[in-house]
């Protein structure tokens, strides 16, 4: 069996009197990719800013390389990188500039980090616009310059949130094959998004959230095996218990056009 890389247990958070995860057990083990799912608002993004160190005043124990990351240590943190869902980018920075000053935080020698920031922005036909301010970027490019941060430093613990947001058709298949190339090379990815059919394609396992507590966890085929679903999607929608998204659809277009009254 592979190192035990993240353990959560009995993990627990609220905000005010809201409940929002209810004991996560949960252990991932070197080389997985999990792509941890569930509907808005399940705990998803608490989850991972917890792991991150971002979010305190949860229950139970989290455990990441085998050290319990409340202990006051925070140097688990050189190893891990992290593609946040909404990320701050200092958008008057250029992406060189940027680029170099986060490869600095994480230890690195900054010549060294802006070559490869460069290097890594030139697979993703950035290279011409390495000298220019964040602002001017579009969305996508955005996502790539935040991606490329979150793995200057090698990282052997990959959490993303949402990685492929804004990212074009071409974009999402370099993504998907490059976390497959890491966690066959020994990195850990620990992935949440709402598209399932690539969630589908490259997690080995998946792990799925509902209010604040795993309804499943299983490879792909396990869950299909389980639901008798054929796609993610489907899985899904079966498992969280929806089944209505053509009558809701169909309310929310008489709602527009005013066919039933809504006060
Ligand atoms: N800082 C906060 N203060 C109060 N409530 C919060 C805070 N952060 C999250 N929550 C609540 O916790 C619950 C879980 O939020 P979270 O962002 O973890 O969900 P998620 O699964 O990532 O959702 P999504 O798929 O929409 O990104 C939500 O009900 C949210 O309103």
């Amino acid at each position: 069996m592979s190192e035990k890389v993240l353990s959560l247990q009995n993990l627990m958070m609220s905000y005010s009197d809201k409940n929002v995860l209810n004991g996560i057990n949960l252990d991932v083990y070197q080389g997985q990719i999990i792509g941890y799912i569930g509907p808005n608002g399940a705990g998803k993004s608490t989850t991972l800013k917890i792991m991150l160190g971002l979010v305190d005043g949860y229950g139970g124990v989290v455990e990441i390389f085998g050290h319990n990351i409340a202990s006051g240590n925070d140097s688990y943190k050189q190893r891990i990188g992290y593609v946040p869902e909404n990320a701050e980018i200092y958008d008057n920075l250029t992406a060189a500039e940027y680029l170099s000053f986060i490869g600095e935080l994480y230890g690195l020698d900054r010549e060294k980090a802006e070559n490869k920031a460069l290097a890594l922005l030139e697979e993703f036909d950035m290279g011409d616009v390495f000298h220019s301010r964040i602002s001017s970027f579009s969305k996508g490019m955005r996502q790539k310059v935040l991606i490329v941060s979150s793995l200057l430093h090698n990282p052997d613990l990959i959490f993303l949130d949402e990685p492929l947001s804004g990212l074009d058709a071409n974009s999402v298949m370099i993504i998907k094959d490059m976390l497959e190339a890491l966690a066959n090379q020994g990195k850990t990815i620990f992935y949440s998004s709402h598209i399932m059919d690539v969630v589908e394609k490259i997690s080995n396992r998946i792990v799925l959230l509902v209010d604040g507590e795993i309804a499943a966890d299983g490879s792909f085929e396990q869950l299909k095996e389980q639901s008798k679903a054929g796609s993610l999607e489907a899985i899904f929608n079966q498992l969280t218990g929806f089944d209505e998204h053509k009558e809701t659809a169909a309310k929310l277009v008489s709602i527009v056009t005013e066919d039933i009254p809504y006060e």
